[in-house]
């Protein structure tokens, strides 16, 4: 059933029962594309987890690898130990194979959002998911890992965005990230009402985008190099700590700068296939604006990442990103 409803709310299809029960555990579908799976008994390194995937309907690795994941729960093969929230984000753009159908999702989750239409009604329904399933489960430490991949290449293939925050990470985060095959870690410098920053921003949860790969349509993607990625979810689905590794393996950077597309006249000055993490020395052009000028790297040199000239008008068109050292 737990597979069903996952493979058919890829199709874009509902499915029923609504609810019942798991090894461990039990489920209900809670809105459309939003599944709560709650244990029988809290293991004892259970978490409360919100796992988001299709927040971009293109971007399809992460959906093959957490519908396995469910699968191998209902088989038997895992334990429920911890409440999920398991979350296929916009689920007309994910049967359409497009980034978004109107506008893109994942710039649009905050609490004063005034926009209606496909996905700001969807970023409000998921907003509330979220609330109720963090309210439920009150007492218990929140985790949200919101699972993407990159439309271009990178030199680091697997990385993860945290978002903006006030406090830190706590430390073994960064554990599980190295020792599930993250090999890079971009800090965001502000708030980016992103779908991870808002479970950060208003719930305090522990909370990464995690960029696995390239966007490659459904049965084109190579899941091997996820496998490791597949046991840390598979660690939080049965609450137990899951393996840890040296942070100090990762590369680290910090966003200096977003540059942001202001006219229909913008373009990047370097291809359009450049990998993300690419550094440009000081001097170089990087982008042109009828209303903005010219962006050019100033003493220090930059990475670009996410470089995207095809974005809305006012929207983010790349992170201009420094090294920066590994958390203490
Ligand atoms: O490859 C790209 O250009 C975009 C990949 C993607 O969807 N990235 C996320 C990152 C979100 C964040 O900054 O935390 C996005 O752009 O929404
Ligand atoms: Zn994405």
């Amino acid at each position: 059933m737990l597979a069903e409803w996952f493979d058919q709310g890829l199709k874009g299809h509902t499915c029923s029962p609504t609810e019942g029960r798991v090894p461990g555990g039990r489920f209900r579908i809670v809105a459309s594309g939003v599944l709560e799976l709650v244990p029988d008994s809290l293991a004892i390194e259970a978490r409360a987890c919100v796992l988001s995937v299709g927040v971009h309907g293109n971007e399809t690795a992460p959906m093959e690898m957490l519908g396995e994941s469910l699968a191998r729960l209902e088989a038997g093969l895992l334990h429920l130990g911890a409440p999920l929230l398991v979350i296929l984000g916009n689920p007309e753009a994910i049967r359409r194979g497009q980034r978004y159908v109107t506008t893109n999702l994942n710039r649009l989750f905050r609490r004063d959002l005034a926009e209606t239409g496909d996905e700001p009604d969807r970023a409000r329904a998921l907003m509330a998911a979220v609330d109720a399933f963090y309210a439920r489960h009150a007492g218990l430490s929140r985790l949200h890992y919101d699972l993407h991949t990159a439309i271009r290449d990178s030199r680091f293939p697997r990385f993860v965005v945290e978002p903006f925050a006030d406090a830190p990470t706590p430390h073994e985060h960064w554990c599980w990230l190295a020792a599930a095959g993250i090999q890079a870690v971009l800090h965001q410098h502000r708030h980016s009402w992103t779908f991870s920053h808002y479970s950060k921003h208003y719930h305090g949860a522990a909370t990464f985008t995690l960029e696995l790969g390239r966007a490659l349509p459904f049965g084109h993607n190579d899941l091997a190099p996820l496998a490791p990625m597949g046991r840390l979810l598979e660690a939080l689905v049965e609450g137990r700590e899951p393996d840890a590794g040296d942070p100090r393996a990762m590369t680290f950077f910090r966003a200096e700068h977003e540059l942001l597309r202001h006219s229909e006249a913008f373009r990047l000055c370097f291809p359009d296939d450049t990998p993300n993490f690419t550094e440009f020395p000081p001097g170089t052009r990087l982008a042109e604006d009828a209303v903005a000028g010219e962006t050019r790297v100033g003493e220090t040199p930059l990475s670009v990442v996410f470089p995207n000239a095809e974005v809305e008008i006012g929207a983010r068109a790349a992170l201009l990103v420094v090294p920066s050292p590994p958390p203490d």
